[in-house]
């Protein structure tokens, strides 16, 4: 299931979990993880986070002048990650969750490009619930990308993916329920 494209390696996998099991995954997470409404700090005004969030490692984590100080596994997290490092072969020490509670909340076009997950960052995401539109494109040639993740799929970004494209989630007009998105990360410190 390799997705093609330029500068970019991305293999999807889209019942990594099966229905029954992605929504039982979605139903404990959604018991066990402390989610918050964080805000950040943009030109000296406070904004929400378009979305709920919890950052789970041993490290703390740094993104647009906010800091998530980091939460222990969860049961069910700690499952999701063995699977999933199984599964991939590679090993994360950490991870963020979050939560769209509706089709009003998104993640803006970004790169997961922090220095502390090293210069070719492997990034397995895990969607549970809703399916909601992720869109990636090329920061020189413009190139767009559109896979709709589906509950229990596994997307793995690895590679070139985060040096040469952004990617986001953006606010949909189209009704949409709850969606947990979980990508697991290895940050170096
Ligand atoms: O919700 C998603 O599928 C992507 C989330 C994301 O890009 C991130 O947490 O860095
Ligand atoms: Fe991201």
């Amino acid at each position: 299931m390799k997705i093609k494209a330029q500068n970019a390696l991305l293999n999807y996998y889209p019942s990594f979990f099966d229905t029954q099991v992605a929504r039982t995954l979605t139903q404990s997470l959604l018991s066990e993880v402390a989610f918050s409404q964080d805000t950040i700090t943009l030109y000296g005004k406070q904004h929400n986070v378009p979305r709920l969030q919890a950052w789970f490692g041993s490290a703390g984590y740094q993104y647009s002048g906010l800091l998530m100080k980091p939460f222990s596994w969860t049961p069910s997290l700690l499952a999701i990650k063995e699977k999933v490092e199984h599964f991939s072969g590679y090993q994360f020490n950490s991870a963020l969750v979050n939560l769209y509670r509706n089709q009003h909340d998104s993640v803006s076009w970004h790169s997961d490009d922090e220095p502390e997950l090293g210069k070719h960052p492997v990034i397995a995401s895990i969607s549970l619930g809703a399916t909601r539109t992720f869109k990636l494109k090329h920061k020189e040639s413009k190139e767009n990308l559109t896979i709709p993740l589906v509950e229990g799929s596994l997307l793995m970004m690895e590679g070139e993916t985060q040096e040469y494209w952004q990617h986001a989630v953006l606010k949909e007009k189209k009704a949409s329920g709850p969606r947990i998105n979980i990508t697991f990360r290895q940050l170096h410190k």
